[in-house]
């Protein structure tokens, strides 16, 4: 019918639906089924095992959050790791604070990283910067090889179901904890409040084991299911994550703002209560 339909097991029972006006690539990599699509209103659309990724009209939204709110939690980020993100938007946006000097991207399908450099120019302009590398691997494995390393890790995963299944795991929160610096940052792709308060809720207890500050936020986000897009956000060390560190300018932004910041934190009565309650007597 000319339309991409988003359905998922994710998210039962409804569906994203963006007009297809050309496809651009159609293929499979190791990992996961890839799509391109030039769409009528939302431009170039990258869909990943059916799940779209990133949008032209508002990928801004998803990957200046998941970027300056850890980088503006940390005085003087230099060096800067990203797993997953291979459209390289995030890297796109970390580029923008001067203090960074060096970015690894480790991403485990090389083809997304090819896809975007084709298809998505205005995320993948990061890849040229002298400062960035890339590393195609597993995140876990590389971050062991590369202990009390990075001040900011963002992990700009899918979802828990497919390649990204591990990065939800408490080993991997562990890999992070120890291959950030000691004031170091993280940030976590958070899955949606109105789907999945029942993966965020345990994934937030196991960051309060292993980090003194542990906050979630969320964007607003028309392409993501429900709309919405959470993230989690640690700090090695005590501090209140919705409030940014520093005031350091950063050029072209669309969606992030100090206010912005602090007010992503602020959630709905019904998911502060759900992800605050403790458990259930069983
Ligand atoms: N740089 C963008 C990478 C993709 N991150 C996306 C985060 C949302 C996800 N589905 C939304 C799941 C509903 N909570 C797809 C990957």
């Amino acid at each position: 019918d000319g339309w991409f339909h988003e359905r998922g097991q994710l998210w039962p029972g409804q569906a994203m639906s963006i007009k297809v006006e050309e496809v651009l690539f159609e293929g499979k990599s190791d990992f996961q089924d890839v799509l391109v699509f030039r769409s009528s209103t939302y431009g170039t659309v990258l869909v990943l095992d059916g799940v779209i990724q990133v949008t032209d009209r508002d990928e801004f939204s998803y990957q200046e959050m998941m970027c300056h709110v850890p980088m503006n939690l940390h005085e003087c980020p230099r060096r800067v790791l990203v797993v997953g993100g291979g459209d390289g938007g995030v890297v796109r946006e970390i580029l923008k604070h001067d203090t960074v000097e060096e970015v690894v991207l480790c991403e485990i399908d090389r083809m997304v990283i090819e896809m975007s450099k084709t298809y998505l120019p205005g995320l993948a302009c990061g890849y040229n910067d002298p400062r960035v590398s890339v590393q195609i691997m597993d995140g876990a494995e590389y971050m062991r090889q590369h202990m009390n390393y990075f001040d900011v890790i963002i992990t700009d995963s899918s979802d828990p179901i497919g390649p990204a299944e591990t990065l939800f795991q408490q080993p991997y929160f562990e890999a992070i904890a120890s291959a950030l610096t000691e004031n170091g940052v993280m940030c976590s792709q958070g899955e949606c409040m109105w789907l999945h308060l029942d993966i965020i809720k345990p994934t937030l207890r196991m960051c309060e084991k292993l980090f003194p500050s542990v906050g979630y936020a969320y964007t607003c986000i028309p392409t993501y299911p429900s709309g919405q897009i959470g993230e989690i956000i640690c700090s090695k060390r005590q501090l209140d994550v919705s409030k940014p560190l520093t005031q350091r300018t950063i050029p072209d932004l669309k969606y992030y703002s100090p206010e912005v910041h602090s007010a992503a934190f602020v959630l709905p009565e019904f998911c502060r209560r759900a992800l605050l309650e403790e458990e259930a007597p069983s």
